[in-house]
């Protein structure tokens, strides 16, 4: 059974089970939304997976020519058919396992299968929530089909123009059977979202429950125009030189070096001509490193953002913590994300208070963010899908600007180094050293 926890969206998430249930043509971005919400639902410790319908009929059907995908063959129907039983057996064996977020990825485009969805499910005590995405805008349509046509084992070895052109005609088949959620009529009873051209436009029906009301409220925050996100740790600080942790110091002679020099690196990596907008902390260090970016960047400072409170513990070295809080020390070394300062916070807590973050940046468009070590690794996790057990031990070394961006199957990085020496605020397990050399599993 799993243990009563507070899942990071507030809630007692245990007794509820949600099948999120994909509708729509093929390359309407049905995977890549059922990507972002289960890793969403996991950075927030909610545990969700992914049933791929496609996945389950390759077994019988690896890779099929679109006649496989006419309603009139009874044996691409028939396979079909069967591959999306397994999916929704396998689902439903792994919600008896403690799962709370099942996402059923297929087309799910007749009313006969989503009936059987809905009715499968509500038999088994789980809430099923539709999510639809409709598509009219041709360019990411044919950016969807690119994608699906280079990326799908589908099309391995085959030649990209006939893959683009058969993946076409599969989608006229559907497009044959396909109906959208109906309101009007006999579908007005379930719980459903429409998402219109991504972000666009939304129609919510029938939310019954907070959990629900999360991830639709997540979905909705979603957009699929082109953008970055930038993630620099402010320079080096006072506190950093010495080996103390938290406080609000200004920063050292190296640390201001790097403030100078990241207008320079922003340059390099953003372009002249797009808009930038700065989020920093609350805390000195941030704000003084981003001082010196240019004036029309727009700059905001977020609470949010302020380093990972730690409590009675701040303005100590990690030798004066094991010196006076020896039990802390080793209860944190033992479980860095969930350990809790004493009047401070854990991970776990940061990653709770960040969510608005992450919502925000969900909605807009190109960010950076100036903020601390740990604060930067979890929203580090967030888009590079890190274990959040392993997340507080990475290393995210000073004076060094990260570029993140999202793409259909995974979120990009590049680095940017200015070349500025910093001391490393990196700690091994077990560790007292004030400056450490990260190993290289923490890289
Ligand atoms: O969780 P650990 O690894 O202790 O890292 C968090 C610590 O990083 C530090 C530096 O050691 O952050 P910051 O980037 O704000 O200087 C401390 O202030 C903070 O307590």
């Amino acid at each position: 059974m799993p243990s009563k926890t507070n899942n990071g969206v507030g809630v007692q998430v245990e007794d509820t089970k949600i099948c999120v249930v994909m509708v729509g043509l093929p390359a309407r971005g049905k995977s890549y939304i059922a990507q972002l919400a289960q890793r969403y639902l996991q950075w927030l410790s909610i545990p969700a997976a992914t049933f791929n319908v496609g996945n389950y009929r390759r077994h019988d059907a690896p890779q099929p020519t679109a006649d496989f995908f006419d309603f009139s063959n009874p044996e691409g129907e028939r396979k079909r058919r069967a591959a999306a039983e397994a999916a929704v057996a396998d689902m439903l064996a792994w919600f008896r396992t403690g799962g709370v977020v099942g996402i059923l990825d297929a087309t799910n485009s007749t009313k006969e299968r989503r009936k059987w969805v809905w009715d499968t499910c509500t038999a088994h005590g789980i809430e099923v929530l539709f999510v639809e995405s409709k598509c009219d805008d041709e360019k990411v349509i044919m950016a969807n089909i690119r994608d699906v046509k280079l990326t799908s084992p589908d099309y391995r070895g085959q030649d990209p123009e006939d893959a683009a052109q058969d993946f076409r005609n599969r989608i006229k088949h559907y497009e044959k059977v396909y109906k959208t959620i109906d309101a009007d009529h006999d579908e007005d009873s379930y719980t459903y979202l429409k998402l219109m051209n991504v972000g666009k436009q939304v129609i919510i029906n029938r939310i019954q429950d907070y959990l629900q009301s999360r991830i639709v409220y997540y979905l909705m925050n979603l957009h699929i125009r082109p953008r970055s996100v930038w993630l620099s740790r402010h320079g080096e600080s006072l506190y950093n030189l010495s080996g103390r942790i938290g406080g609000d110091m200004l920063l050292s002679p190296r640390g201001e070096q790097y403030a100078k020099k990241l207008p320079e690196l922003v340059r390099e990596s953003v372009g002249d001509d797009r808009p930038l907008t700065v989020w920093t902390s609350t805390l000195k260090r941030t704000i003084a490193t981003a001082r010196f970016l240019p004036p029309h960047y727009n700059q905001l400072q977020w609470k949010a953002l302020d380093e990972l409170d730690s409590g009675v513990c701040d303005g100590l070295t990690y030798q004066e913590i094991k010196d006076r809080y020896p039990e802390d020390f080793a209860a944190r070394d033992e479980d860095k994300y969930n350990y809790r300062y004493r009047g401070g916070e854990s991970y776990r807590d940061v990653v709770i208070r960040l969510e608005p973050i992450i919502m925000e940046l969900e909605r807009s468009e190109d960010i950076l963010i100036v903020t601390h070590q740990a604060v930067l690794r979890c929203i580090y996790a967030y888009f590079m899908k890190k274990d959040q057990a392993k997340s507080p031990w990475m290393n995210v070394p000073l004076h060094t600007l990260i570029k993140l961006t999202p793409r259909a199957y995974g979120t990009e990085e590049v680095r940017y180094e200015a070349h500025i020496p910093a001391v490393s605020t990196w700690r091994g397990k077990g560790s007292t050293a004030k400056h450490e050399n990260p190993t290289p599993e923490s890289l």
